[in-house]
């Protein structure tokens, strides 16, 4: 029989109390639950052993109940069987005495009937009371029915016990008193009201996240310490082809033996386990596993499971935003550092060549600032707000710069990707292409280049329309072009267009007046926000200044900020007096003897003074360009910057000629 007491009202919540007992103590229990009626939702059903635990789970599948309210075997086997809190109605020592003086009134023969374990402060009860007393215990209904014989084999006349006991001796003609009062279900039905509370507002705590959890695209579910599931998303359900109700009281491992948390659970770590990847549903997952933790103590785990596919596409992503990056200028000609006169004449003309709309060609040696400038011109210019998009020529081998540059048309060539795709030279429509390490450009993409500059229009690879382009190239090399051209590696008629505006930035060793003051302001910049040690800071800027203005700085600003960044890293870890031996240590290049330009007339090929020079000695006799490159190298004593700068070079290229 059931009956569901009372509505619920929405601001003051009334917990839902499942009454799961025998008949007989419904009965008795009847006023009270009367009472409580206008404080909880209160479902009373009739069971006993076996019904119990199905009963309580056609309840809890429902989701119509907070708590169960139960005695004794029921009690016991319900929190044995479900995770929904249990409430059990207790006897109190007040409720036996009152039950064994009542007992003593019919006979002085009692015996008691417990559920579980026997009562041992019942014997003390015994002569105090001067009653003959047996007690037995049972687990079963036929341990019960067993208990009840061996009572009255023995001459027992009265029993006391749980309702089960009362109706078993009732049916053996003997007389029967239960033991609960309506005291004590009184207080279980208070606790059953605030457990009925917290279990709510756990379970609508638990809603609330299981629905963020459905909405997870990655495939999420948890175990609890025994590694049964406790929550599982829509995504991992599809992937394991399950329902929930095929879940319930499984454990991970016996549904998908390759997501067990087993080894989560046994291993007790809060450090973060390295994810692994595996295939399920035909399709690969990065797997995420951790261990849940309650005050301290390993509570559950979870695993995750993100698309292998997903994490692809979004690192495409990434990567397509970081180019669009690139394609914006950062530096203008107020982060241009220098106080010399040769570059505020460069700079004066560098913006004077802002406002034309001509082709430029920036020369200088490596690190002299060729980018920076060009950046800077771009965002001095009228192009200003439309892209600027660099390309480094060295860094690409052939195949793949043509590409690049021009894009392609669908099916241009195997792999090219579906509906084309726009070349960097279509990017840079309406703003600026900055052809950086344009002596390193290949012939044939040169003519190529020479008739986009010269027709204003792109033709893609495996395309023949021409599209219509609107941009201003400024090329940038470090190598003296008008001897590539006279060597017919570059094509004379490219110069001639490209160099219409020639900019050239002076080396450093040529403005050693910025020399300081970059060096310092490069060194402060690296240094971190709370090194204080000005002692030191001064002491180094003093001792370096010299040894800085006498090296020849083949590697110019680019060099110069990399040994500010060493001094960086070296300051916290100097006191004053400063030890000159760590800086020799540190900064080799600037202390040796070839570096300083005092001696550098005797000792370094004229190239190295005179970066414009051609590449040709002292390595024109070598036939290939691994040779020319190792034979540099050992010049340079391994050093690549200064190995490149003598073959008149880029870093890039050196590295190109010695994979070759
Ligand atoms: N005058 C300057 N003030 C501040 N920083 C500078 C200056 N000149 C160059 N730099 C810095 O030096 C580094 C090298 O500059 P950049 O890349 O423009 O040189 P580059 O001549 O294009 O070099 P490469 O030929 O090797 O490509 C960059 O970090 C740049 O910001």
């Amino acid at each position: 029989m059931t009956t569901m007491q009372n509505i619920n009202s929405k601001n003051n919540y009334m917990p839902r109390i499942c009454f799961m007992s025998h008949h007989l103590l419904r009965t008795f229990s009847k006023p009270i639950i009367e009472e409580y009626a206008f404080r909880a939702q209160i479902e009373t059903i009739d069971a006993s052993f076996e019904q119990v635990l199905s009963l309580a789970n056609e309840r809890i599948s429902a989701a119509n109940v907070d708590v169960f309210l139960s005695a004794g075997s029921n009690a016991s086997i319900l929190r044995d069987g479900i995770q929904t809190p249990v409430v059990s109605i207790d006897v109190s020592g007040y409720d036996l005495m009152k039950a064994l003086i009542k007992a003593k009134e019919i006979s002085p023969n009692v015996g008691v009937i417990t559920y579980g374990d026997a009562i041992p402060s019942l014997d003390d009860l015994k002569s105090l009371l001067l009653l003959n007393l047996t007690q037995y215990h049972y687990k079963t209904p036929r341990e019960a029915q067993a208990c009840i014989q061996k009572l009255k084999d023995k001459g027992v006349e009265v029993v006391l016990g749980s309702s089960i006991i009362v109706e078993l001796a009732q049916k053996a003609a003997m007389k029967a008193i239960l033991t609960y009062s309506l005291e004590s279900i009184r207080i279980a039905l208070d606790q059953a009201l605030e457990v009925g509370r917290v279990a709510h507002l756990e379970q609508t705590r638990f809603e609330q996240l299981n629905s963020v959890l459905q909405t997870l695209p990655e495939a999420v579910v948890a175990v609890n310490s025994q590694e049964k599931i406790i929550a599982i998303n829509h995504a991992m359900k599809k992937i394991l082809s399950v329902e929930s109700h095929d879940l319930r009281g499984r454990t991970l491992s016996e549904v998908q033996p390759e997501l067990s948390l087993k080894d989560v659970l046994q291993h007790h770590t809060e450090d973060e386990i390295p994810s692994s990847v595996l295939q399920l549903d035909n399709r690969d997952w990065v797997s995420h596993k951790a261990a849940i933790f309650e005050n301290g103590q390993i509570v559950g785990a979870a695993i995750t499971l993100h698309d292998a596919g997903t994490i692809y596409t979004a690192d495409t992503k990434l990567r397509m935003f970081e180019r669009k990056r690139q394609f914006t200028a950062r530096h203008h000609f107020g982060t241009i550092q220098g106080d010399s006169v040769a570059l505020k004449n460069t700079i004066n003309k560098a913006k004077r060549y802002s406002k034309s709309e001509f082709d430029i060609l920036i020369m200088g040696e490596s690190g002299t600032g060729k980018e920076l400038f060009a950046q800077a011109i771009h965002n001095e210019s009228h192009r200003a707000n439309q892209p600027f998009i660099a390309i480094n020529c060295a860094a690409f081998p052939e195949t793949l710069i043509e590409s690049e540059l021009f894009g392609h048309d669908d099916g241009a060539f195997t792999g090219s990707k579906r509906g084309g795709r726009r070349g960097l030279i279509e990017s840079a429509h309406k703003g600026t292409l900055f052809l950086d390490e344009i002596g390193d450009m290949p012939l044939s993409l040169q003519t190529r280049l020479l008739r986009v500059l010269q027709e204003r229009a792109i033709t893609r690879l495996g395309s023949n329309t021409p599209i219509p382009i609107d941009i201003r190239v400024i090329a940038a090399t470090h190598q003296p072009l008008k001897d590539l051209v006279a060597l017919k590696q570059f094509r004379q008629d490219l110069y001639y267009r490209l160099n219409t505006l020639e900019l050239r930035l002076p080396p450093l060793r040529e403005r050693k007046n910025d020399i300081a003051l970059l060096f310092n302001n490069f060194l402060k910049s690296s240094l971190t926000k709370n090194f204080k040690n000005h002692a030191v800071l001064d002491e180094i800027q003093h001792l370096l200044s010299s040894i800085l203005n006498q090296y020849l700085w083949p590697g110019n600003i680019r060099e110069l900020e990399s040994v500010a960044k060493r001094v960086a890293i070296l300051l916290p870890t100097l006191a004053t007096p400063i030890d000159q031996n760590l800086l020799y240590e540190e900064l080799p290049d600037i202390f040796t003897k070839h570096s300083i330009s005092d001696d550098a007339d005797q000792t370094l090929p004229a190239n190295i003074l005179h970066p414009h020079t051609s590449p040709k000695a002292p390595f024109e006799n070598l036939k290939t360009q691994f040779d020319k490159a190792t034979a540099a190298l050992k010049m340079a004593n391994g050093n690549h910057l200064q190995a490149a700068t003598l073959l008149g070079i880029s870093r890039t290229t050196l590295w190109r000629w010695l994979n070759k």
